[in-house]
């Protein structure tokens, strides 16, 4: 069983994430977590925090002179804007006339619709939003994507697994129909300012984004996620949480502001009919293999083997510049919600984000299809595997 967790407000000294059942042997380095930290504070349209703050990588647990050891994978990522937020921020009482003055600790009354400002403050009995915002705060994505890149790693050296991302839509603006990046494309699509697989579509993308800022607004957008390289029968078709689909859709779904999740063709597909929906099977390189792909390489729960493919689609950023109508919880009075700053738009590091979660969900199901405490053992497990369907 692997299984996962993450700490840490955003604000705070650090996030922390703990990832627990992944097999020993896994090759990856402080660079490499930072690296893949890198490309998610990348991306047209973030706000100035992404400029000035760096995160700050510590491998803390379970992987020794570059290699994971088999017990539990510790990562911590610094906030370097933590010496602002001491006061602010600290987990130990602060005196009152200590914290006098002290900026940005005015409680924060107005509620910003579209985020869990309100029904955080109502649920949890807070008077002002920061206990909220704080954890419920996309910046807790960076320790997502730590151990994400632990789990690709793993995805990758003992499976053959590639996995990347590209953004399909940015508000109105859509790449063509049919754009289908392969792992090849992954630095050149990580190189445009909005980690677009299409250079035509990008550069309409970024006037998109320019003419949204100058109005005081934000944007959202669909990304992508393709994984290649799988092989058949991870996931289950025995009980509904066995379902990769569905483990998939949930890992999406809770990243912070995605509010749509597609398999393949997804939404497309219902349109059609069913002789133009499915994927014929045809004999194929070692056995048979799909005609096409509508399915986004899953069925009955189940990859198919043909590449993953899953999208996501992303609200609005929600802490409008121009900013949304509220009512201020300490007087009752119709208010203006609080606004510092925020990004006009943040698809391209919810791809990041999201490749992170395909990339613990797909090194857990192969944990549970295959075993293995070490690389070595799952591969030599996918290897027989494959001999015996070659065979079949
Ligand atoms: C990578 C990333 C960056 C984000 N940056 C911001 C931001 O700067 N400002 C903002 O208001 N929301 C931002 N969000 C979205 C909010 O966290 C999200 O809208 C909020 O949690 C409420 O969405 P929910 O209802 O889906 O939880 C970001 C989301 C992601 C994935
Ligand atoms: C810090 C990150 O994203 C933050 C996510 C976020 C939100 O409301 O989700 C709001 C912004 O933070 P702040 O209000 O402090 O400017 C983003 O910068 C990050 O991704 O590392």
């Amino acid at each position: 069983m692997m299984r996962w967790l993450t700490a840490g407000e955003s604000h705070g000294p650090a996030l922390v994430a703990i990832l627990e059942g992944l097999p020993a042997g896994v090759a990856v380095t402080s660079d490499d977590i930072a690296a893949a930290l890198r490309r998610r504070r990348a991306g047209y349209g973030r706000g100035a925090r992404m400029k000035f703050e760096q995160d700050k990588v510590s491998l803390i647990g379970g992987i020794r002179h570059g290699l994971t050891q088999g017990g539990p994978i510790a990562i911590e990522v610094g906030n370097t804007e933590w010496p602002k937020w001491e006061q602010v921020m600290s987990p130990d009482p602060v005196p009152a006339e200590e914290l006098e003055g002290v900026a940005r600790n005015e409680p924060l009354t107005r509620p910003r619709p579209g985020h869990a400002d309100l029904v955080g403050m109502q649920k949890y009995g807070h008077a002002e939003a920061r206990p909220v915002l704080e954890r419920a705060s996309a910046r807790e994505t960076a320790a997502r994507v730590a151990i994400g890149e632990v789990a690709r790693a793993f995805c990758r050296q003992a499976l053959g697994v590639e996995i990347l991302s590209h953004v399909v839509s940015m508000g109105p603006i859509e790449v063509p129909e049919g754009t289908l990046p392969r792992p090849g494309d992954l630095e050149r699509i990580d190189a445009d300012p909005l980690r677009c697989a299409d250079p035509e579509t990008s550069v309409r993308m970024v006037a998109e984004v320019d003419d949204t800022k100058k109005s005081g607004d934000t944007l959202g957008g669909v990304v992508e996620v393709l994984a290649y390289g799988l092989p058949p029968g991870l996931g289950g078709y025995t009980h509904w949480d066995r379902r990769l689909d569905s483990r998939l859709a949930g890992a999406l779904m809770g990243i912070q502001a995605i509010k749509g999740v597609e398999v393949g063709d997804g939404f497309r597909t219902a349109a059609r009919r069913g002789s133009a929906a499915h994927d014929e099977i045809e004999p194929g390189p070692g056995g048979v293999r799909r005609r096409t792909n509508r399915a986004g390489g899953i069925e009955g729960g189940m990859t198919t083997g043909e590449p993953l493919r899953v999208r996501a689609a992303m609200k609005p950023i929600a802490t409008v510049p121009r900013a949304l109508d509220t009512v201020d919880v300490a007087t009752g009075e119709v208010a203006q919600a609080h606004h510092q700053r925020s990004d006009v738009t943040a698809v391209p590091a919810a791809g990041v984000v999201a490749e992170a979660m395909v990339a613990l969900v797909l090194a857990e199901a192969a944990v549970e299809k295959f075993g293995g405490d070490s690389v070595a053992e799952t591969g030599r497990n996918l290897r027989t595997y494959r001999e015996a369907l070659a065979i079949r």
